[in-house]
């Protein structure tokens, strides 16, 4: 894989598990792109929904994980973006599933759902698990339309 760019996002609620997840697939080999914030400042996710799965979308990063409070909203705004298709994981076969089956971009986290041990191995299986095509191929076309 050539793009080992992954970019990360959250809200206000998801600063430092967002922070700890960048720091995790770093020491992996990926290219962290943190794109904040980095205050705990109340803010709004779907601006951070959006910024992240853009570069997603665009090619610049290929992956992007975010974050927020349950991870949904954020999934939310990101799954708006055309050619974003982004799954909010709370278990570890749902972390490879929605990459073996769904061909997902971008996964979705929650802070106030997850402790910090589970969420990094949420990560490792989701960045570990390649899309099985064939049959899954075809279903993937029809989400996108
Ligand atoms: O959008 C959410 C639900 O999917 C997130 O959990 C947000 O982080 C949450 O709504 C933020 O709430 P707060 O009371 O403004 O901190």
């Amino acid at each position: 894989m050539t793009n080992k760019r992954i970019v990360l996002s959250s809200d206000h609620a998801a600063i430092d598990l967002r922070q700890a997840i960048a720091a995790h697939v770093a020491a992996k080999g990926w290219e962290a792109v943190d794109i904040g914030p980095t205050t705990t400042e109340s803010t709004h996710y779907p601006l951070h929904g959006k910024a992240a799965a853009e570069k997603v979308a665009s090619g610049e990063c290929r992956f992007g994980i975010i974050v927020c409070g349950t991870g949904q909203g954020i999934m939310m705004a990101a799954n708006k973006v055309d050619g974003i298709r982004c799954g909010v994981c709370s278990d570890a076969f749902s972390a490879k599933m929605i990459r073996a089956h769904n061909d997902a971009n971008m996964m979705a986290l929650g802070a106030r759902v997850l402790g910090e041990g589970l969420a990094l191995d949420l990560v490792d299986a989701f960045l570990e698990t390649e899309f099985e095509g064939g049959r899954h191929a075809t279903r993937v076309g029809m989400i996108e339309g």
